[in-house]
């Protein structure tokens, strides 16, 4: 019965969706093992561990073409994946969601949008798919006419690549426009001497182009362009940019001759619209930019259900609202849960979100809609929405889990503001409070820089005293405009990451302040360390200290003594206690209290195998450290 669906499917270049949403455990295994009977050669994915693909490895499957993909979520439905993969079936194909047995806000929100798409099946039985299959047998579909190989949106890209091959040329469209085959195309045209080389995120993904591009197009890894300087300046082509990190993408561009990089915008995790607003303001200064879309789809009909069905449901397609005049109306703020929103409201936060912090991606919508700590406030002039603050409830965190949380053996997901500090500052108090974190913040662009960011930081300080929070905090990767906004705010820094994030390519801070005595006084002390340890990281001369944070340096040397802290995150609060020791013993020493002074060059130093060997031999010297400072007080 199936393959009559399948027969007529391919005739109409469309695909099939199936969602199970199985009310028992039984049901559910029932579905799974008819599916895995039926689906020999499918692209399965699961959340669980066991004989199939996890899904979170999702990006390795991008740029390939399937017939059949089944995305197995027992526990949690990974929208990111959801978006990314449902671009990869084709025409004639079927998308296969198995849904979690507990129904949630979100999932249920799948099966609602299904209703108004013929192709878009929603089931709790097995049987009722087999019911849908016999009471169906025809489709009635329109037939679908063939684009042309190339088509004429693909001829016209490739004739302008090859006209400018000294210009960047980016491509924009969503999955499945013919972007690779494009490329390929017109990489196999371009007389080069150098071999023309190609990356992208996974060798999967530059599949497609390579089969079109012909033997003088070489796939190389991103990080070994990066490393292999010989190859600097040589022309090269990005796939899948969206899914490499900003940064990479930047330094792929200042050491290569770039000629096209391809993308999408369907808003899988880092993969919004910011992305390219971002990206392309940032190339514009740096070379020749030529801005090409692809607009019909070719892995596919243009009558295809499947993605208006998903843009839909995970507001993928969302166009920010123009403010305009609204400015001359009161400003009216709104706090609320998610799953409390009209659908225009949950469309137009989504898409302000998308649009200001390019790592938004469908995951967020599921959270938002299906986790009650979530909360959202909501700025308004008129009904036109122009500030959105996301905002999580985190702490206080079970008993028995504190003592493993800052020893460093155990994290708990969607604690990170009193994890953080309990376990880089040792401060299991922070454990036990209350916090509540502004997880994103974002103003409408066109409203910037009149005070309403300012205005929803204040409203919620005001409500978070009233409902009993102990602390405001946020936690953001670090650039000048962000910092500047945040030393505006009445929170300071409480610690700053020592890594870039790998996507972000910047390092994260926390910043946060205390709404009730105990926390203001105990975050008070955290950013007057954190304050003059970012001084002695730029060269400060510090001064010895009040006698008040000594308590919280001797706990982060212990933490470094009882092997939770490495020896990076204790050097500062070591010299600080040092310094008002002045003792001559460690002065030899003075090398680990030097900042410019890297963990390598230290091990080297002390002529230390290793930087577990420097270290073991620190925790001891630490230990002996705090000894000698406790006899003198
Ligand atoms: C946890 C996180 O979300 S961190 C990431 C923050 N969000 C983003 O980066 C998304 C994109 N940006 C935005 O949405 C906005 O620019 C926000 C949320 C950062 C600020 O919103 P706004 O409503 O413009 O802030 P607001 O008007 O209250 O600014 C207050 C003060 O902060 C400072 N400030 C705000 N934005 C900037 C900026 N881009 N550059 C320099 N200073 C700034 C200024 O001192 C400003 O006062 P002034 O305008 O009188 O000089
Ligand atoms: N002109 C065409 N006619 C028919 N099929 C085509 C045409 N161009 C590409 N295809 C097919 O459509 C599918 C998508 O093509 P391609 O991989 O080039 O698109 P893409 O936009 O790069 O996709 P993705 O976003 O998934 O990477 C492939 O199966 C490809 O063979």
């Amino acid at each position: 019965m199936l393959e009559q669906w399948l027969t007529q499917l391919k005739a109409a270049r469309q695909r099939a969706v199936f969602i199970f949403s199985a009310a028992t455990a039984d049901e559910r295994a029932h579905i799974h093992a008819r599916l895995q009977a039926l689906l020999s050669d499918a692209l399965w994915l699961a959340d669980a561990a066991g004989q199939y693909a996890r899904v979170h490895r999702y990006r390795d499957y991008l740029g390939l073409t399937q017939q059949h993909v089944v995305m197995d979520f027992q526990q949690l439905i990974h929208a990111d994946a959801l978006a990314a993969l449902a671009g990869t079936v084709e025409g004639g194909g079927c998308l296969w969601l198995i849904l979690p047995v507990h129904s949630s806000p979100f999932q249920q929100r799948l099966c609602r949008y299904a209703q108004s798409y013929p192709l878009v099946c929603c089931f709790s039985h097995w049987r009722e798919l087999i019911a849908k299959l016999e009471t169906t047998p025809e489709l009635h579909l329109p037939g679908a006419n063939s684009p042309g190989f190339p088509s004429a949106e693909q001829q016209q890209l490739i004739k302008k690549l090859q006209e400018a091959p000294k210009q960047t040329h980016v491509i924009v469209a969503d999955r499945g426009r013919g972007k690779s085959t494009a490329l390929g195309l017109a990489a196999r045209t371009l007389s080069s001497a150098a071999p023309l080389l190609v990356t992208a995120p996974q060798p999967a993904a530059v599949t497609t182009l390579l089969q079109h591009a012909g033997a003088s197009v070489q796939f190389r890894a991103w990080d070994k362009l990066l490393h292999d300087t010989k190859s600097y300046g040589q022309r090269l082509i990005i796939d899948e940019a969206a899914a490499l990190p900003l940064h990479i993408l930047k330094q792929l561009i200042e050491h290569y001759e770039v000629w096209a990089i391809a993308t999408t915008v369907d808003g899988y995790e880092g993969c919004g619209k910011g992305f390219v607003l971002r990206f392309v303001a940032w190339l514009q200064h740096h070379a020749d930019v030529r801005m090409h879309r692809l607009v019909t789809p070719l892995r596919w009909s243009p009558a295809d259900n499947c993605e208006p069905w998903l843009h839909e449901v995970l507001l993928l397609a969302a166009p920010v609202s123009e403010s305009g005049n609204a400015r001359n109306e009161v400003l009216t703020l709104r706090q609320c849960h998610a799953s409390e929103l009209t659908e225009e409201h949950l469309r137009q936060t989504m898409a302000l979100l998308l649009e200001a912090h390019y790592q938004s991606s469908p995951n967020d919508l599921r959270l938002l809609l299906d986790d009650s700590r979530q909360r959202l406030l909501l700025s308004f002039y008129g009904t036109t929405l122009v500030g959105v603050c996301w905002l999580a409830a985190e702490g206080p965190l079970p008993v028995e889990l504190q003592a493993a949380v800052v020893e460093g053996r155990r994290r708990v997901k969607g604690e990170l503001l009193p994890q953080a500090l309990g376990f880089y500052r040792q401060q299991p108090q922070c454990l036990n409070w209350r916090w509540l974190r502004v997880v994103r913040i974002a103003v409408a662009a066109d409203q910037r820089r009149h005070g309403i960011a300012t205005a929803m930081l204040g409203h919620i300080a005001d409500t978070a005293r009233n409902q009993g929070f102990d602390a405001l905090g946020t936690s953001f990767g670090i650039s000048a405009e962000v910092l500047r906004f945040w030393q505006h705010t009445n929170f300071r820094e409480l610690r700053r990451g020592l890594k870039k994030n790998p996507a972000s390519g910047s390092v994260s801070a926390i910043w946060g302040y205390g709404l009730t005595p105990r926390a203001q006084h105990q975050l008070q002390q955290l950013g007057e360390l954190q304050t003059l340890e970012l001084a002695w990281q730029q060269g400060a001369t510090i001064d010895p200290v009040a006698p008040d944070l000594f308590a919280i340096c001797q706990a982060i040397i212990k933490g470094f003594v009882r092997g939770f802290l490495p020896l990076s995150n204790v050097r500062f609060a070591w010299y600080l206690l040092w310094l008002q020791q002045r003792n001559p013993v460690f002065d030899y020493r003075q090398s680990v209290f030097d900042p410019t002074v890297s963990i390598a060059a230290l091990s080297q130093a002390y002529a230390k195998a290793s930087r577990a060997e420097l270290e073991q031999w620190l925790r001891g010297e630490a230990s002996n450290f705090l000894t000698q400072t406790a006899s003198r007080c």
